[in-house]
């Protein structure tokens, strides 16, 4: 089953935000399969974001997810990973559809609420960037039949 790399960013932690976002996820389908809250080390968060090294917001978004916690998530579902990115909405919160986490709740780039991996391959990277395998839990939820013919 398809799985995604989901993280609450520490603006949506402190906008008070987990709850309303794991909902959204909840409610569409989708099963969490790994969860954590954690301060963000330096290393990791530039790890993270290396593909956007040399652009020029890069030392501030390294600031901001080391600046206080954030929700660590995996969710598993057939075609989690694109879906995610669906409800997530566009980058720029001011340009993100409404009904979007970023369309609903966000007004700048610099505090988008929550990250998403962008393709299937590089959802595998970020969970095991940020996830140890013990640490994900495989279960069956007793919906699936309601879910999936
Ligand atoms: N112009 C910018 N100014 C400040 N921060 C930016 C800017 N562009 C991107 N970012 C930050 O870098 C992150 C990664 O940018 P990217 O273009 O990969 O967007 P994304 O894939 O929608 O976001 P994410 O990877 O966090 O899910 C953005 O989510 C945002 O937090």
């Amino acid at each position: 089953m398809e799985r995604t790399f989901i993280a609450i960013k520490p603006d949506g932690v402190q906008r008070k935000l987990i709850g309303e976002i794991i909902r959204r996820f909840e409610a569409k389908g989708f099963t969490l399969v790994g969860l954590k809250m954690m301060s963000v080390p330096r290393e990791l968060a530039e790890k993270h974001y290396e593909v956007h090294q040399e652009k020029p917001f890069f030392p501030g978004l390294v600031k901001f997810i080391t600046s206080g916690p954030l929700v660590a998530m995996v969710w598993e579902g057939d075609g989690v990973v694109s879906s995610a990115r669906k409800i997530i909405g566009a980058t720029n919160p001011l340009t993100a559809e409404p009904g979007t986490i970023r369309g609903d709740f966000g007004v700048s780039v610099g505090r988008n609420l929550i990250h998403g991996s962008d393709a299937i391959e590089t959802a595998a990277k970020e969970i095991s960037l940020w996830f140890t395998p013990e640490e994900l839990v495989s279960w069956d939820s007793a919906m699936a039949g309601w879910l999936y013919e």
